[in-house]
């Protein structure tokens, strides 16, 4: 992508974001319209017949209140994540408008969500809502970009591709991270540029622990760092590796939204922890206490007045704390070298604060629009990602059509090339057999797996005698033998039952070979199979997703079944290599894959993974099953 101009630029952008804004609206009404029937859950944005199981006092007043099925059954697959803006609304009244809340924690049968009002409701159902105000301050700072001037202004043409990327001389870092020489080499290129620089991550490879390193490094230098993800999960991630190296860091964000074991980094919990903050509640204890007794002054003479004044004391009193806690809030800001935060930046919170340094975790997992907040407080700016795994998620069509779908990372790789990034190429995850297919076909063959996983098997966690009979890589393949897929009844979602039938046999036998159930994944690309394995393989511990759910996500034992087999050689999604690319690297130790040549195979990409898969001696045909199966 290319734009002549800044502003053609920006205008594309602010089209972007209203076409989006209106497939988000345009998704919750045919959603609440479609009420309770023809099943709104299978959008993964709603769920229904929802009752309160518990609540408690949230932070900052909220309710956190947790919402269950009747019998404690579990919910159903969705896309509500802690951090996702929803609509809690009564199911007996869809017409009334619903309250706005936060999912603020998930388990597989409850749902947490922080709402500032109690919802009046006995029967309700939670949507995934419009996120209007990530989308307002989207819309601000692309506003406040197109103004910009000197130094700013020239970092935003470099991000636009319209100047040179400039690099110092690398400097000379004492490392107090152990990390492989790839990684420092990154470290010392990130250290180097004047505006900006980005870490290629391929998987398994510490992008996170390589940024997190750079932050470091940049702190010691004397710099505050800005340092961002797309999301809450992905700040966090980072703020865990952060955490050890850099002592002041503060996860800017609501606390609801923040891992627990994370929270005393939050800036809510810091100021709580505030020696002024004990006086700041006993000034708001006073001033309840002062519109209590003005509450209870009976009828005498002058009577109004001196309410009049109790309240105004009152007044003041809350005031005078307001301010007192205001100015807490910015002295622990001031106080913290680096500050995390999601890529929606509370620019209340943060005032005209500039830094020297902004990083952006996952960068590939944003939009352009998304990218401005954070740019116009820096100095220079470091992108970490990789743009060979799944590009941001967009919902409207018509943008997706026009661009939406690549990151800017994406754009800027292609743009400026390798003068531009280094590329991280030792990885910690993946035997060497399953790494190899996807380093040669999307990493140029540069990926090496470190001597701690190069040759780790099954065999090293499993009791002895029933360890051999593990593979490392395996695809089956059910050509010719009418494992068709079908719709899911009333669905759009394509599912593959005889493909099921396998995978749960496969899950049956890594378990009776003594693995746990937690160190099992069974991927499937789309929805619908997802819900036949979940209904069918009913096991504590074991996780059935989709690939997108499985970015960033690794286990020992990987079983994927790919679902399409049909005569035309339709393949849908699947062409988008990049999500087999995810799906062929969260495994560990052994990788179990299931699908049909004959209608993979006529897409170049797949019949290269059939061919790597024939030339590691792990390829085989259902054929060789039991006939009582096919
Ligand atoms: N130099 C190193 N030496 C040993 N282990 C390392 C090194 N760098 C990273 N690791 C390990 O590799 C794993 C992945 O690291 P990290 O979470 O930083 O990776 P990532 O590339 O961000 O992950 P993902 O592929 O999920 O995006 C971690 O367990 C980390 O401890």
């Amino acid at each position: 992508m290319a734009w002549a101009t800044p502003d053609a630029y920006f205008d594309q952008l602010e089209r972007w974001l209203e076409l989006e804004g209106a497939a988000e609206r345009q998704r919750l009404t045919q959603r609440m319209q479609q009420g309770r029937s023809g099943d709104p859950e299978r959008s993964g944005e709603t769920i229904v017949n929802l009752r309160i199981a518990d609540h408690r006092s949230g932070l900052g007043g909220r309710y956190l209140i947790d919402f269950t099925k009747p019998a404690g059954e579990r919910l159903p697959m969705n896309r509500l994540k802690v951090g996702s803006p929803v609509v809690v609304s009564n199911e007996k009244n869809l017409g009334e408008a619903g309250q706005p809340g936060v999912v603020s924690r998930r388990t597989s049968t409850a749902i947490q969500v922080a709402l500032e009002n109690w919802p009046d409701a006995k029967h309700c159902r939670i949507d995934l809502s419009p996120d209007e105000r990530t989308r307002i301050r989207q819309q601000g700072a692309i506003a406040r970009t197109r103004q910009v001037t000197g130094s700013q202004a020239r970092l935003a043409e470099t991000l636009l591709g319209l100047q040179e990327p400039r690099f110092g001389p690398e400097p000379l870092v004492g490392f107090s991270t152990h990390l492989n020489p790839p990684q420092e080499d990154a470290v010392r290129f990130a250290l180097s540029a004047r505006d900006l620089a980005i870490l290629h991550g391929p998987p398994g490879t510490g992008k996170t622990t390589t940024l997190a390193e750079v932050v470091h490094q940049a702190v010691i230098a004397g710099d505050k760092v800005l340092a961002c993800a797309p999301s809450n999960t992905a700040v966090d991630n980072l703020l865990e590796r952060l955490v050890p190296l850099v002592p002041t860091v503060v996860r800017v964000g609501h606390p609801a939204r923040v891992f627990e074991a994370l929270r005393g980094h939050t800036l809510d919990e810091l100021v709580e922890a505030d020696e002024s903050t004990k006086i700041i509640q006993e000034m708001y204890r006073e001033a309840e206490q002062l519109i209590c007794s003005a509450e209870k002054i009976s009828r005498s003479r002058d009577a109004y007045r001196r309410r009049g004044e109790l309240f105004g004391e009152a007044k003041t009193l809350r005031s005078h704390a307001r301010q007192l806690e205001r100015h807490v809030v910015q002295q622990v800001l001031d106080s913290a070298d680096v500050i995390c935060t999601t890529m929606t930046i509370d620019d209340e919170l943060l005032g005209d604060r500039r830094f020297p340094l902004v990083v952006i975790d996952e960068a590939c997992q944003s939009t352009e629009p998304a990218l401005w907040q954070a740019v116009l407080r820096a100095d220079r700016i470091v992108l970490a990602g990789d743009h060979c795994q799944l590009p941001p998620t967009v919902l409207s069509s018509e943008a997706a059509h026009e661009g939406l779908r690549i990151s800017p990372m994406e754009r800027l790789v292609g743009r400026f090339g390798d003068a531009i990034f280094r590329r991280l190429t030792v990885q910690y995850r993946m035997h060497e057999s399953i790494m190899r297919f996807s380093s040669e076909h999307f990493y140029n063959g540069e990926l090496v797996a470190d001597v701690s996983v190069k040759q780790h098997t099954l065999a090293d966690i499993l009791p002895t005698d029933t360890a051999e009979e593990q593979p490392i890589l395996e695809f089956w393949d059910t050509a010719g033998a009418g494992w068709d897929e079908e719709l899911e009844p009333d669905g759009e979602s394509k599912r593959n039952p005889k493909e099921a039938g396998w995978v749960v046999t496969q899950v049956k036998q890594l378990l009776d070979a003594g693995l746990e159930a937690e160190q099992i994944a069974v991927i499937a690309p789309y929805a619908a199979q997802v819900r036949l394995l979940r209904n069918r393989l009913r096991i504590d511990g074991l996780e059935i997703d989709t690939v997108d759910g499985f970015q960033g996500r690794e286990k020992e034992a990987v079983i994927l079944t790919f679902v399409r087999s049909n005569p035309m050689g339709e393949i849908g999604f699947l062409a988008d290599a990049r999500r087999s690319n995810v799906a062929l690297t969260r495994a560990k130790r052994s990788l179990r894959a299931i699908g049909d040549s004959a209608t993979l195979g006529g897409d170049a990409f797949y019949a290269s993974v059939l061919e790597y898969f024939q030339i590691e001696g792990a390829y085989r045909s259902v054929w060789e099953l039991d006939d009582t199966l096919l």
